[in-house]
């Protein structure tokens, strides 16, 4: 049997390819509205109205033929069939935004001159109608010499029509072969962007002034005070909300499993199992799980922000100082992404063409506060920053977590400058990026980014964290200790424990502390889970310990000059085998890893140490 014909999309950046795929193979790419979501490629299945099966590709957006940065690379190997082992796509789908239509139509030209059939989905008409503009499919598809089919990816308008189209093209399935490289030189590129023109205007049948909506809001957004001060209120208040929204939820999670803990403390006879699964998965993996609904408060408002266009903006003020320290503006956007987790925030600078910009910003992105340490910090901020109100709807524990966050991205910028002048010395670029259109974010959208977030969340909670945790458990757990010995420290974690402490023991950690450490490199939560189960593992039976929330524990047992220099650092280490496995593989070797990741030690340690000194000094 025939292999499914193969169909690329194709499109400049954002212009709707990865919702359009969505559409047709029912898939749950992530997309968002700003330039660079996409920066693998990504094959899904549809099929035609007859049934029979396309391979449908989603690639990276790309500007032109010509690859500027390694994610344009991806598309352009694809439709050289360059990739190894891959096949010729049989047809292009090429995706255009219908209110960018001059500058869209330049690359769609230089596609159809590929030689291969193109057809053209039309794409963001809605938009185009909000802002006045009526264009005329038919005598575009007439000036072009291919389909055009107008589409509203997002809504699944034009999805039957285009189907029908594919249906035409992909035809008898006999792959044509693409005639030349594309050789495009400057002229040409001159006469392209000159003949889309003409055919964009051509098409367009009425236009009447209304894009006024995103200009208006840009010039607040924009802003060159008011812009950075809009920013700084919106963070402000998106961190606010994290504390301030969270503890209700986040009280049911965690009576939920003190239930279940106790359940199993009632019902299991003394034992291994019920121990392994009272102390070990239940209050560890519970109190990592207890900081779900924070975590979705904060990406709630990130996808917001996001969807509705603002982003890009947010990137365009950060630009001059990023500028500053030597960064590219389009170190933003994968700076962004790695608030969610170093590993796709490395991925994205793919869209970096320049190799000593793209390794800048893939040594700093594990400087800006992930995810995971968002219950690492929590955890602290509760146990040791008291619930006061500053001001109405002004928090203290809201201000820290806010100003933890400023102070992982100063932090980074601050390492971008000294990388610049050191190690990655070279001329950086400026910014050059398009400003997307202002969006209703769709309740979809966000819906299934924030289902999307929990599920890598749980995941992560009921595979690497709970492992991890489990093998803590068993360290922690044996040989057991004789009577007046203390469990933790007389076990074999807790000898390996009173090893490290030796080296932690100046940066004021504890022997808690040295314990969770280790298994923390797995995962920073680890942290959380290993301290709720070493101290459960020390309480033993006494039943006054039995809540699974250990921030009144570490209340207890630690001074704040720990406390703070256990924050530090996690602010800089490098706790995360995933992103060191990431950065070797996106950097080629084992050169910037090992670099990253003795650079951030150093700086943890000594960041920590300061931190712990410095307090005790102030009689904190
Ligand atoms: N109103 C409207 N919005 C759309 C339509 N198609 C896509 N969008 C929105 O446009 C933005 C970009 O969509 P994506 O599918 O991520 O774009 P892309 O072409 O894959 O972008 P890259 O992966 O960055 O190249 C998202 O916010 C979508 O929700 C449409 O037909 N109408
Ligand atoms: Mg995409």
């Amino acid at each position: 049997m025939n292999p499914a014909p193969m169909v690329a999309l194709v499109g400049n950046p954002n212009a709707g390819k990865s919702a359009l795929f969505n559409a047709l193979t029912g898939a749950r790419q992530k997309v968002g509205n700003y330039p660079g979501v996409t920066v693998e490629r990504k094959a899904g299945r549809m099929s035609l109205p007859d049934g029979r099966p396309i391979e449908l590709i989603d690639l990276p957006g790309t500007y032109s033929l010509e690859p500027a940065s390694p994610d344009e690379q991806v598309t352009r190997d694809v439709l050289f069939g360059k990739q190894d082992g891959e096949r010729l796509p049989q047809a292009i789908l090429c995706v255009v935004d219908a209110t960018n239509l001059d500058n869209h139509l330049r690359f769609t030209l230089q596609l159809i001159a590929l030689g291969l059939p193109v057809v053209v989905a039309l794409n963001m008409v809605d938009m185009a109608e909000r802002d006045g503009l009526k264009i005329d499919a038919a005598k575009l598809s007439k000036e072009l010499g291919v389909p055009v089919i107008p589409t509203v990816a997002v809504r699944k308008r034009g999805v039957d029509d285009l189907k029908a189209a594919m249906d035409v093209l992909v035809g008898d399935g006999s792959a044509r072969k693409i005639a030349a490289g594309p050789g495009f030189h400057h002229e040409d590129l001159v006469v392209l962007q000159r003949r889309a023109r003409a055919i964009a205007l051509a098409a367009t049948t009425e236009e009447h002034g209304a894009r006024k909506v995103s200009h208006r809001i840009d010039s607040i957004a924009l802003h060159p005070i008011a812009g950075p001060i809009l920013l700084f209120g919106l963070m402000f208040v998106v961190f606010q909300a994290v504390f301030a929204w969270a503890q209700p939820p986040m009280d049911a999670i965690t009576a939920g499993f003190d239930w279940l803990g106790h359940w199993v403390e009632t019902n299991f006879p003394n034992g291994f199992v019920r121990n392994l699964l009272a102390e070990g998965v239940i209050k560890g993996t519970g109190a990592v799980v207890t900081f779900l609904p924070q975590i979705l408060i904060l990406f709630f408002f990130i996808l917001l922000l996001e969807a509705t266009g603002y982003m890009v903006r947010a990137a365009f003020i950060m630009d001059r100082l990023m500028a500053r320290v030597g960064l590219s503006g389009r170190a933003f956007i994968p700076l962004l992404s790695s608030f969610a987790c170093a590993v796709p925030g490395i991925m994205a600078t793919r869209t970096i063409d320049d190799p000593k910009d793209r390794l800048t910003t893939i040594l700093i992105a594990p400087l800006t506060t992930c995810s995971a340490r968002l219950p690492v910090y929590s955890m602290i901020i509760t146990a040791c920053i008291p619930d006061r109100q500053l001001a109405p709807y002004v928090g203290l524990r809201g201000v820290v977590f806010f100003g933890l966050f400023v102070f992982g991205i100063v932090s980074a910028l601050l390492a971008a400058l000294i990388l610049r002048r050191t190690v990655t010395k070279g001329p950086s670029q400026g910014f050059m990026m398009e400003m997307p259109k202002y969006q209703m974010p769709s309740v979809r959208d966000v819906g299934l980014g924030l289902w999307t977030r929990a599920l890598i969340f749980l995941k992560r909670a009921g595979t690497i964290i709970l492992a991890s945790n489990v093998i803590l458990w068993v360290l922690a757990s044996y040989p057991v200790a004789p009577a007046g010995r203390l469990q933790t420290e007389y076990s074999i974690a807790g000898r390996i424990a009173s090893a490290i402490e030796v080296v932690v023991k100046p940066i004021g950690f504890n022997h808690h502390i040295a314990l969770a450490l280790p298994p923390a490199m797995a995962a920073r939560e680890v942290a959380v889970s290993a301290l709720a189960t070493t101290y459960a593992i020390d309480a033993g039976d006494d039943t006054d310990a039995a809540s699974s929330a250990v921030e009144p524990k570490i209340a207890k047992d630690w001074s704040l000059p720990t406390a703070l220099a256990f924050l530090m650092w996690f602010v800089f280490a490098p706790q995360c085998l995933s992103t060191i496995a990431v950065t070797r593989r996106e950097t080629n070797g084992w050169k910037w890893p090992a670099f990253m990741v003795s650079y951030l030690f150093v700086l943890a340690y000594v960041a920590a140490g300061a931190t712990f000194w410095i307090a005790t000094w102030a009689g904190l």
